[in-house]
């Protein structure tokens, strides 16, 4: 009986469960969808979790981080040739080398419509009896005259605006140097204040037809219009602008001619950014002839444009060159933003009126020929920005230009400039090698003589404004290579040259010793970090493998800017990043630089040095400036060696070039720490780093260069003695393969093989006991020489028995 009724039970169950099904299917499936979810989710986690809390020591020489390369940060105009992607000769860098190809061959198509942006109604709310107007002028000059103008500017502008009746209304004028600003905090959005006070934009701009800073500011001002993230007119809650031009009609005679062309670029542009809140037309003035006239005359005339502002008048109407929205529709249509003449672009614009869109470059052209705001608009991405997208095409000039000023400044300081982007100098060591009064501190940490090192770089641009670089404002930036480039050859054959050229110049010195004189005819080693950024250029690769076959060790420093360029580069003698500041924001006021997403390029450059250090000797070089990198960031710069366990920490307090523009940056000498500041910084670092159970310690110091070195004692401590040295011969011998590297990692077979030569291979010599923490770094052979005046400090240097006074 009772197994009957299990039969008929059983018979029943999948009619049973079929009716379950039907009464229950929605909450069945979603319980399942859920319970798949978790599980997925937990896994994700997992596996983030343990990338994200990699081992702090440095483990296996496999374990890699995974660096996420964005498309854009592989420069379009960066030529690097395919073979050196597989950069160290490392079966794992595939990953890489696929990710860029990737990123190279197939870039994103988003084809749709783009909703025209609904321009924005003009904000000139500005209320006469509560609201205050807060003049700001803002200059930019290269070789002084804009600067000395735009100060006398503002000395009247000022006893003006100050004046009893119009006190009320005005708060003081601020002057602003455009190389040292954010541009984001100004030309984005006008600046954050109470909401009484409103902004009254006043520029004065020389021009240049090289590439300056000035090209940057302009290239700024197009792709803050062009980004679709941002409004159009972002700057429309100006309550108005004015520009005034200086240049040169002795040289450009003529508007057609080039006649203050830049000035009239950033007119138009501001005119777009703000919606066409021109207060008074763009003033152009000759330096060679009426400049100042014009500019007296163009200052009463935005006196009265903000006299009727304060009085409640807003821009005036239908004046040509009040801001009247009827007054120009030139500014609407010439979208494509090059800095072509009017003519032109009205040409272009009729063009594009009677063709389709076939071509990315028209498509700025197009979007303005149409006239309802709101209709759409075919837009088709097949690109890897949407910047690029309104970008022109640019024909590369010279970088440093002959004429420029940049190479008059250059040359006068000392600087041989090779071809049109690349430098070379002799250092300040060099001589003193010579002359057997001391190396620098890479002799004391790592073996150079500062007699057998060449200074040189083969990029004069960078993509930052440093505060304590003293190229400020002449020096050339920007965020991609566009200049004409010069071959590895030329640059390597021209900086040695050039190096020798100026040793033979010293062999009348007093003081160089024949020996050393000799010596330095025979270049060992190239420290790449003059000025500028190396890796910018784009065959640094080539240019690196030709020294390295002429048995010239490498030390490249780069400043964590350039990711797809530092995941490609050669394997070098020894790989600095330079690290400025330990957080976003700190980063942000000492670097200043141009790419908006800097952090995360800093962020992925950590990465790839954590990836890279067994392949070759990595290094931070942090540069302290007191009162702006160096207080409460302690644990935020051990985060970082947490984050990359670079082999060493250079610690160096900050050297004051003492040029104007440091001081326009803010920087004075009481930024520049003293020894026993950065000792104290240094000991702090290394406490913070034990306590991270990191191996750091303190190996060695170079007091007379307030350089103190950190280094990894799991690495580069042997038998319980520092050992900080290189044995250089044994790089190059490495490099050329006639002997073995000793760096393993595991084949397709599960067996461990050879692939490549870690950093300990060629370790050389043990850090001399001069060198050592505590013992102040000078060479006992050398002989320490005072300049008169500036005798030593107890207490500050040590080391230096053998002192004498230079008289
Ligand atoms: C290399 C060079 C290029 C120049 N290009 C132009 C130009 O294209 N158009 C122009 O009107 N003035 C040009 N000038 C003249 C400068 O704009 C003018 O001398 C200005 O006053 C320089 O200002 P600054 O001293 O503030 O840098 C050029 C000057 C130099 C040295
Ligand atoms: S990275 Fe070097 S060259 Fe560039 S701005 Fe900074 S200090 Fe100057």
């Amino acid at each position: 009986m009772a197994r009957n009724g299990a039969r008929e039970l059983l018979a029943q169950l999948p009619a049973e469960l079929l009716q379950i099904w039907h009464a229950h299917r929605i909450p069945i499936l979603l319980s399942v969808v859920s319970l798949v979810a978790i599980v997925r989710l937990t896994l994700f986690l997992r596996g983030r979790r343990e990338k994200l809390s990699l081992p702090p020591v440095p483990g296996l020489p496999s374990e890699k981080v995974a660096v996420d390369l964005k498309p854009e940060w592989l420069s379009e105009n960066t030529t690097i040739p395919q073979p050196t992607l597989n950069v160290d000769h490392d079966a794992d860098n595939t990953a890489i080398v696929t990710l860029v190809a990737k990123m190279k061959k197939g870039p994103k198509t988003i084809k749709g419509k783009k909703k025209r942006k609904k321009a924005p109604k003009p904000n000139i709310a500005f209320d006469h009896k509560t609201d205050k107007i807060r003049p700001i002028v803002f200059f930019q000059s290269i070789a002084g005259s804009t600067e000395r103008y735009a100060s006398q500017f503002t000395n009247a502008f000022t006893s003006w605006t100050m004046g009893s009746a119009r006190s009320i209304s005005f708060l003081e004028p601020q002057l602003r140097d455009l190389s040292y600003i954010e541009y984001d905090e100004y030309f984005i959005s006008p600046p954050k204040s109470e909401s009484n006070v409103k902004h009254f934009y006043i520029i004065l701009l020389p021009t240049y037809n090289i590439d300056t800073v000035l090209s940057t500011f302009v290239e700024n001002l197009q792709e803050t219009h062009n980004d679709f993230r941002i409004d159009t007119a972002p700057l429309n809650g100006l309550l108005g602008y004015s520009v005034f031009g200086f240049g040169d009609k002795e040289g450009w005679l003529t508007e057609e001619d080039g006649f203050c062309s830049q000035a009239r670029e950033v007119d138009r542009w501001m005119a777009r950014l703000t919606e066409r809140k021109r207060a008074y037309p763009l003033g152009m003035g000759d330096v060679k002839g009426d400049a100042e006239q014009r500019l007296e005359e163009w200052r009463i005339g935005i006196q009265d444009a903000l006299a009727d502002i304060a009085e409640g008048r807003g821009l005036g109407e239908g004046i040509l060159g009040s801001g009247d929205p009827a007054e120009s529709n030139e500014e609407d249509v010439d979208d494509t933003g090059d800095s072509d003449t009017e003519e032109e672009s009205r040409k272009r614009i009729d063009k594009s009126k009677n063709s389709q869109i076939d071509d990315v470059e028209d498509l700025g052209s197009t979007v303005n020929t149409s006239n309802t705001s709101n209709s759409l608009i075919p837009i088709d991405f097949t690109t890897y920005k949407s910047r690029s997208v309104m970008k022109p095409i640019q024909t590369p000039k010279e970088m440093v230009p002959v004429a420029s000023p940049t190479h008059a400044a250059l040359t006068k300081q000392g600087y041989t400039i090779i071809g049109s982007h690349s430098g070379v100098k002799i250092c300040r060591w060099t001589k003193s090698a010579l002359r057997g009064r001391g190396s620098c501190y890479k002799y004391s940490f790592y073996g150079i003589q500062s007699h057998l090192c060449m200074e040189a770089t083969p990029s004069l641009s960078c993509s930052n404004k440093c505060v304590f670089c003293w190229r400020h404002g002449t020096n050339p930036v920007g965020t991609t290579w566009r200049w004409i480039t010069d071959s590895p050859e030329l640059i390597f054959d021209g900086i040695t040259t050039a190096h020798y050229k100026k040793i033979k110049m010293m062999k009348g010195i007093p003081g160089v010793r024949a020996e050393r004189f000799a010596e330095a005819m025979r270049i060992r080693h190239c420290a790449l970090s003059l000025v500028g950024e190396p890796i910018f250029y784009p065959h640094i690769n080539d240019l690196l493998n030709i020294m390295h076959q002429n048995r010239i060790s490498t030390f490249l420093v780069c400043n964590a800017q350039h990711p797809a360029q530092l995941a490609t580069l050669v394997s070098v003698t020894q790989l600095y990043v330079s690290i400025d500041a330990s957080n976003k924001d700190s980063l942000r006021r000492i670097d200043r630089p141009l790419h908006r997403d800097f952090w995360e390029r800093f962020c992925a450059c950590l990465d790839i040095l954590r990836n890279r250090r067994f392949e070759q000797r990595t290094v931070f070089r942090l540069t302290l400036v007191k009162g702006f990198n160096m207080a409460e960031e302690v644990r935020g710069y051990a985060d970082l060696v947490e984050r990359a366990l670079p082999g060493f920490v250079e610690v160096k307090g900050v050297t004051y070039c003492g040029t104007s523009a440091a001081g326009s940056a803010g920087l004075t000498m009481h930024n520049v720490p003293f020894y026993e500041e950065v000792a104290v910084f240094v000991t702090e670092l290394e406490k913070e780093l034990r306590a991270r159970n990191l191996g750091y310690g303190i190996a060695a110091e170079h007091a007379h260069s307030c350089c103190v070195l950190l280094a990894d004692e799991t690495r580069f401590r042997r038998n319980g003695m520092w050992a900080t040295r290189i044995d250089f011969e044994k790089f190059f011998d490495l490099w050329e393969g006639s002997v073995r590297g000793t760096r393993v990692e595991k084949g397709v077979d599960g067996s461990m093989e050879v692939v490549g030569w870690r950093p300990e291979d060629y370790i050389g010599e043990d850090t001399p006991e001069w060198a050592l923490w505590g013992n102040g770094g000078f060479d006992p052979r050398d002989v320490r020489v005072w300049r008169k005046g500036k005798g030593k400090k107890d207490g500050i240097v040590k080391g230096d028995t053998n002192a004498v006074v230079e008289v």
